[in-house]
């Protein structure tokens, strides 16, 4: 039960709609009894006597238990609904809020299909917390008891009967169930993500498995899937009629045992016989109330095993959180002996790297593939916080900072930059919304997109723009955010050289007064930068201008001698 505390601090939020609910739900219920205790009674008071006002009154009674009944459950529906929402949306927001912290990092501990499966499945499930795991035994419990006390009046005996038939079908046989099901629900749930995970490759990669003629070969490791999981779900339906049955059966045996204990009473002349039939009628009514607790084990433990799994996405520790503004000046950025490696990962991405970026000044980053740039680029960014060193920006380090407030005063574009169905211009106004259009179509000209019409579609992640007008787009973004911090990860890898130098003359010429941190792969035209830093393993093994750099005749020199070779 402890896994489901913060989920019943949630549902308790709206104290008021539940205990309405649970109010409801108790008339519903009681007056379900009534019903069939007050039809119980009628008919031996008619068999017995010929008096018709009380048969009168006793007809009108069954009137006002019947509709009270139904009314009852119409309002119990309701705020148990209503109380069911509300919670949901408190769980989804708590939830996002813990989450978003963590984003930069979570797709290296999970795939996207079995992240997606557990965000909105597991938070789907939980709807049926309030409804079927907290609320009947509640409602069940108080209508039970109220039932017991009132038969205790006439029969000390039925109401022990009762009780112990409350205590099987409303405690104990739900909990053997529950204890059966713990085994089951998380293998289907582990399907359930391993089936997302399956189907989620197979959407993204389908163009790549198509081309190599691997489509059949997933097509049938997907169906596996979807089998066992089907397989798994027909376990559990199975399971959940099994609890039913017993549930039920162990119910109408009560009501029998009433009926038995209740007629060897009245031959013993311990009890009237005229409310044999009324306290068998109340057994049975007060038992059928106890049906959905049959259902109890499996939403219990479903509701148990989702509470879990998404506590698991969200309790580790995330970066710090700030909530200090950046200085209003010009920012320095220093990086201190930072060192950094990926989530279960034991090698370095990056090893006790220091690199000061001060106002106004141009840095380049060079190095082979895999040297640990980008990496770096995203520990300057406070995507991901260093695991050792220290990183201080205008002076403050970086986890007394507000994050939002760091990015506000970034133009980023990364390796990869999404972009939205709509147009180029939702797309563009993302970066600045209040950007007029004859902004936005400069900025465009100033990427050499002016053929685009701000009203001209975008797909689902860009899909009808090629891969240098997605990054001329992705700049055009920064440019219109106009800020004096920018971090580019090779920004026009995908251009053609003359545009590509185009675009960044036309960079530096709107930012000359700005910060630079530049990633490439293109050693030339590096002159301009004020500092170039050489990475090799993670480490950074030379820094300094492009002269000086030359000058030393070592690791860059050396690099721009193979560029030459190539390219001469
Ligand atoms: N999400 C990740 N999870 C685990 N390891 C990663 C991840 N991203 C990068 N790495 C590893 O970190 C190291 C540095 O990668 P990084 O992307 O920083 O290199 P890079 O110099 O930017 O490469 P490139 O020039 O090819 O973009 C590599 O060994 C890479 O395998």
């Amino acid at each position: 039960m402890n896994e489901l505390k913060h989920v019943l601090k949630l549902t308790l939020i709206e104290k008021k709609d539940v205990s309405i609910a649970i109010f409801f739900g108790f008339l519903a219920g009681i007056a379900s009894v009534a019903l069939m205790g007050s039809s119980g009674y009628l008919i031996s008071k008619a068999a017995l006597t010929s008096q018709m006002t009380t048969l009168v009154v006793m007809a009108a009674c069954l009137k006002l238990f019947g509709f009270a009944s139904a009314l009852s459950r119409y309002g119990e529906r309701l705020y148990s609904h209503r109380a069911t929402f509300t919670m949901l949306s408190h769980l989804r927001v708590s939830f996002f809020e813990r989450l978003t912290p963590l984003a930069p990092g979570i797709f290296g501990k999970y795939r996207s299909g079995d992240l997606l499966s557990r965000i909105v499945g597991d938070v789907e499930s939980l709807q049926n917390f309030l409804l079927r795991v907290f609320y009947p035994p509640v409602v069940l419990s108080i209508v039970f008891l109220s039932t017991i006390f009132f038969s205790s009046f006439f029969s000390i005996g039925i109401a022990l009967v009762m009780l112990i038939g409350m205590l099987l079908t409303v405690v104990i046989v739900p909990a053997l169930f529950s204890i059966r099901k713990r085994k089951t629900v998380g293998q289907v749930r582990a399907m359930r993500g391993s089936l997302a995970v399956e189907a989620t490759e197979f959407l993204y990669g389908f163009r790549d498995l198509k081309i190599h003629q691997q489509l059949g070969k997933k097509e049938q490791l997907l169906k596996k899937e979807a089998d066992q999981y089907n397989e798994g779900q027909r376990k559990e339906g199975l399971e959940e009629n099994l609890a039913q049955s017993i549930n039920s059966l162990v119910a109408l045996l009560v009501s029998f045992f009433v009926l038995g204990v209740g007629a060897y009473f009245v031959a013993a002349g311990e009890l009237e016989g005229l409310y044999l039939a009324m306290l068998v009628m109340i057994s049975i009514a007060a038992f059928e109330n106890v049906a959905p607790m049959a259902a109890f084990p499996a939403y219990f433990e479903e509701s148990r095993k989702a509470a879990v799994r998404l506590e698991e996405i969200v309790a580790v520790p995330g970066a710090a959180q700030g909530i200090e503004k950046l200085p209003d000046r010009p920012l320095e950025i220093n990086l201190k002996e930072a060192s950094f490696s990926y989530p279960g990962e034991t090698a370095l991405a990056v090893d006790g790297v220091s690199l000061q970026l001060k106002p106004g000044t141009k840095t380049a980053v060079v190095g082979p593939s895999g040297s640990g740039k980008s990496t770096l680029m995203q520990l300057l960014l406070n995507v991901f916080p260093v695991d050792q060193g220290q990183l201080s920006i205008g002076g403050k380090p970086v986890e007394t900072l507000d994050q939002e407030a760091i990015w506000q005063e970034m133009n980023i574009v990364l390796q990869e930059n999404h972009f939205f169905f709509g147009t180029i211009r939702s797309n563009l106004s993302i970066a600045n919304p209040a950007a007029s259009d004859e902004e936005m179509e400069r900025t465009l000209a100033q990427v050499q997109l002016e053929l685009f019409p701000l009203e001209m579609k975008v797909e689902e992640k860009g899909q009808n723009l090629s891969g240098g007008q997605k990054q001329r787009l992705a700049i055009a973004r920064a440019l219109l955010k106009g800020k004096s911090l920018w971090f580019l990860d090779e920004p026009v890898s995908s251009v053609d050289s003359v545009t590509g130098r185009a675009i960044y003359e036309e960079l530096f010429r709107q930012g000359h007064n700005d910060t630079f941190v530049v990633i490439s792969h293109d050693l030339v035209g590096l002159e301009k930068m004020d500092q170039i830093a050489v990475m090799e393993n993670g480490r950074i093994v030379e820094i300094g201008s492009y002269n000086e750099l030359m000058k030393k005749h070592s690791y860059f020199y050396q690099l721009k001698q193979i560029e030459n070779s190539v390219f001469a």
